[in-house]
């Protein structure tokens, strides 16, 4: 099992098409992925030789770190290991689970694809640490993989404990009917990577997910009061708290934090916040 904390609180999992943004730079696309509310990513390139894929593995290590979110590569454990990854996603042709555990140890997480409950199950079974399961839409993203439906999302959530991501498809339009299917975890990308603005459409996503009632409070003080919030960040707390245009000091366990670094500050559960106004003038 995993050592990486709470990472199982995941909702929104990003994952890598350097094809859906040409003339973007993969680490801009994915650094706004993060600011819109990504909690989870994924590198998948399926036509790079091995020493791009370990490339953009390490970059990619280097900014999820940043905003403390897990970070998963997509076909290689050799490349997650080296990249200091925090896990590998395996398909059902993939290497199976057994040899990817022994590789990486039990501290990594293993993430695999299943398209019915059988495989879920057997997932499960193995030591998966999630599933994926999907698409849940037919999708250009992978488009020799028939869809599985809403009905498969709701069998797999019943059928195994360990989390359950959904994926193929989908976007902010038919969101909702996943989550009504019982997922609890989205996995989006054409529609996120392949927008002017995946920031927005993250954000999109997680008010979706946080309106399913899928997205996880977290107790913190704000103010020398409990509060509890369903955002992950600073900034978005302070958003969520109609504060954002005010002039504002923030101090989070008694440290100031910077206007700059709000989008970059997570608020972990027992966190200590006093936000005070500062008035200017003479
Ligand atoms: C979260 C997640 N779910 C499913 C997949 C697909 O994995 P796989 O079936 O091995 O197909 P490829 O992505 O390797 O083409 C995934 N990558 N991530
Ligand atoms: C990799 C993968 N595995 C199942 S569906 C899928 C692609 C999902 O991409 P999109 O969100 O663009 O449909
Ligand atoms: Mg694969």
């Amino acid at each position: 099992m995993s050592e990486i904390k709470n990472w199982r609180n995941f909702r929104l999992y990003v994952i890598t098409a350097a094809d859906c943004h040409p003339g973007r730079e993969l680490i801009q696309v994915m650094e706004q992925t993060l600011i819109g509310g990504a909690d989870m990513l994924q590198l998948r390139n399926k036509t790079g030789s091995k020493r791009e894929v370990l490339e953009q593995a390490k970059a990619l290590r280097e900014l999820t770190s940043k905003y403390g979110v897990p970070f998963i590569v997509n076909d290689h454990p050799d490349i997650a290991l080296e990249a200091e990854a925090d896990g590998v996603h395996l398909g059902q042709e993939d290497m199976p689970i057994a040899e990817a555990r022994q590789r990486l140890g039990s501290g990594k997480i293993i993430g695999i694809s299943t398209q019915c409950v059988e495989q879920a199950l057997a997932a499960q079974a193995a030591g998966a640490d999630y599933i994926g399961a999907g698409p849940v839409f037919p999708t250009r993203t992978k488009p020799d993989r028939a869809a599985v439906t809403t009905e498969y999302i709701r069998q797999a959530a019943e059928a195994v404990s360990i989390p359950v991501v959904a994926i193929g498809g989908i976007t902010p339009d038919n969101a909702e009917t996943v989550l009504a299917a019982g997922a609890k975890r989205l996995c989006a990308v054409s529609a996120i990577v392949g927008s002017e603005d995946p920031a927005a459409v993250c954000l999109a996503l997680r008010k979706t997910i946080a309106a399913a009632g899928g997205w996880q409070k977290r107790l913190i003080t704000l103010n020398g009061l409990a509060h509890p919030t369903s955002a992950s960040r600073l900034d978005e707390l302070i958003h969520l708290l109609g504060q954002g245009e005010k002039r504002l000091v923030a101090e989070l366990d008694g440290t100031v934090v910077p206007r700059s670094q709000w989008a970059r500050t997570l608020l972990s559960e027992g966190a200590k916040l006093e936000l005070v106004h500062f008035v200017g003038g003479g």
